[in-house]
């Protein structure tokens, strides 16, 4: 890294005015700052803005939002940066476009400071794009994909200089079969205008043609994957925004924006899902059976609620009282490195995520390796003993992040880590309906969803899911009633554990006298039949089976 001083051949100082105030203004090459002097020539409020946070600089007096409007003096400049704003009670998260009009003293001061300041930011943000593939989904969420994009975002990408392609999707899955087979020389990065299903297609493209290119089978689960060269940029527009929300903190499109122009970036750990013949599917959120994949099957129904079609569907099958058969194996993380009840919160620059590419890609400069490494752990039998668990679950959840979002502000796991190669696996027994009540309420508030008898939480690095034998097959079944809250000791519990991968004997099951003693007060709703399968919600998709490996 250049220090300041070495940069004073980007630097500048002189005076500027803004109105009637005179302004010392000091550009250092990473910084640019202003301060205001008084009469007697003291310094009173200085803003400093880092170089690479400036979005842009216009000659004249510009204006961007809610309109472009230009008025060209020849001795006026402006500056456009990041702004944090404490609205919305998110302090330092959401983002504003900053705006100063300065005047100085001639023309060619003028064009002195445009020049420098641009020169500025090409040496210090040279990760920022210049040529961006945006895909708007113009039926995601509340159907303002379009009016988001061209109100908010546009004339920010224009102000900085990015040009962007824009291509308004006539058709679910034309982003990813786009980015699968089209030409994309030139792009600096792609852009989602929409929700999470809309992200999760820009990265099944992306992870799908960087592995044809590379001559891989990415269905395959013994292949190591390569990694992708373009970023993923998120606009957010759709109904959870669980990505957008977990990565920046708030759900807002300028926000947003201003990371893309500034070249920001937050790698993600993604959690490939194999069926036994099908094709893969990866997950960067909630892989989800149970509880989370009826409410997504329920809510399929009713896409034209908008975004209220998942509260609708909640409430819908949190009443018809589900519990499913399934037998969960996974392999858990080293719990020295972290644990998912260790009250840390991941955010820019974690330490845990840091040590964790550190220790899973030693050689991270070497990109071809830096996958295999991290793929081949999973495949060798000094990474740990798989445990096995088997019994009638409400939720069987995985999660790569923490899956927050406004529904949830802290997320189904406030403490898992976005890029650390491991996920959270949230085990919910079957339960009484006020206890499953219970932590699913507990999602919104900050009390610890955990700290209940009949959840588990695991952080790994594998999973594998069946459903016992004949119950696939096995479409109804009378539901049984339910168990009441269980501990430990209420369960009939064999814990076996063995090595290398092989299958072991755990069953682990609620009390049936519980289940028999419980009242079921939703009584009309629980004397339905049910499915005795449920489906996995793989990222707000629906995946076509229930038995699946991921890593
Ligand atoms: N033009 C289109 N017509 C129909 N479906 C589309 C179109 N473009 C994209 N899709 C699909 O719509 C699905 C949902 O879109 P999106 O994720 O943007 O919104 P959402 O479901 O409301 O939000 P969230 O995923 O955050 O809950 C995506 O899975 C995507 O494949
Ligand atoms: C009595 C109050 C009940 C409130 C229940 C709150 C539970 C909220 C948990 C939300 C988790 C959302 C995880 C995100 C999943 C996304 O991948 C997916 C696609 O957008 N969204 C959904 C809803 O499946
Ligand atoms: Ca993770």
């Amino acid at each position: 890294r250049r220090t300041d001083d070495q940069n004073m051949d980007l630097g500048l100082e002189s005076s500027l005015w803004v109105g009637n105030k005179r302004y010392r203004a000091v550009l250092t090459g990473w910084h640019f700052k202003w301060t205001e002097v008084d009469k007697k020539n003291r310094d009173k409020k200085t803003v400093l803005v880092p170089v690479a946070e400036v979005a842009g600089v216009e000659e004249g007096r510009v204006e961007i939002l809610p309109q472009k409007s230009v008025e060209d003096t020849d001795k006026d400049f402006t500056v456009f940066y990041v702004k944090r704003s404490s609205g919305g009670g998110s302090y330092g998260l959401l983002w504003r476009l900053g705006r100063i009009q300065f005047s100085c003293a001639s023309r060619v001061l003028r064009d002195q400071w445009t020049k420098h300041l641009r020169a500025a930011l090409k040496t210090h943000s040279p990760l920022r794009p210049h040529r961006l593939l945006v895909f708007i989904n113009p039926f995601g969420g509340k159907k303002k994909g379009r009016q988001i994009y061209h109100s908010l975002v546009a004339p920010l990408f224009e102000l900085a200089g990015i040009s962007s392609h824009v291509i308004v999707t006539e058709r679910a899955n034309q982003a990813r079969d786009h980015l699968l087979k089209k030409d994309l020389t030139g792009f600096d990065g792609v852009v989602c205008v929409g929700g999470d299903g809309m992200f999760s297609e820009l990265l099944h493209g992306l992870i799908g043609r960087t592995q044809q290119e590379a001559g891989l089978c990415e269905n395959d689960p013994a292949v190591a994957l390569q990694p992708c060269p373009l970023h993923i940029g998120i606009i957010p527009a759709g109904s959870t925004d669980c990505v957008c929300f977990a990565t920046v903190g708030v759900v807002d499109p300028v926000t947003s924006a201003l990371h893309i122009i500034i070249g920001d970036s937050q790698p993600l750990d993604v959690c490939s899902v194999h069926d036994v013949s099908a094709q893969v599917r990866y997950s960067v959120s909630l892989l989800g059976y149970g509880f989370y994949g009826d409410v997504l099957a329920e809510s399929e129904k009713h896409r034209w609620m908008g975004p209220l079609r998942y509260d609708y569907s909640g409430a819908v099958v949190y009443l018809s009282n589900r519990s499913y058969s399934g037998i969960v194996q996974y392999l858990p993380a080293d719990p020295l490195l972290s644990s998912p009840r260790d009250k840390t919160r991941c955010l820019a620059g974690c330490s845990v995520c840091s040590r964790s590419t550190e220790r899973l890609f030693p050689h991270s400069s070497d990109s071809g390796s830096l996958y295999s490494s991290h793929f081949s752990q999973f495949s060798t039998d000094s990474e740990g003993e798989w445990v096995s668990v088997e019994g009638r679950f409400r939720c069987v959840s995985l999660t790569c992040m923490s899956s927050s979002c406004a529904r949830s502000p802290l997320g189904l796991s406030p403490s898992a880590h976005l890029a650390d190669g491991t996920g959270d696996l949230i085990l919910v027994w079957d339960t009484h309906p006020l206890g499953f009540l219970k932590f699913l309420y507990r999602h919104t508030s900050t009390q610890d969803q955990f700290d209940l008898p009949f959840v588990e939480v695991h952080r790994v690095k594998a999973v594998r899911f069946s459903v016992p034998s004949g119950r696939e097959e096995q479409e109804y079944e009378e539901i049984g009633g339910f168990s009441s809250e269980i501990d430990e000791g209420q369960r009939e519990c064999v814990d076996t554990v063995s090595r290398n991968g092989s299958q072991q004997h755990l069953a682990q099951r609620a009390m049936t006298s519980e289940r028999k003693a419980a009242t079921p007060f939703l009584c009309g709703l629980c004397c339905k039949k049910s499915p005795s399968v449920s489906v996995w919600n793989c990222d707000g998709e629906i995946l076509p089976f229930t038995k699946i490996v991921c890593k």
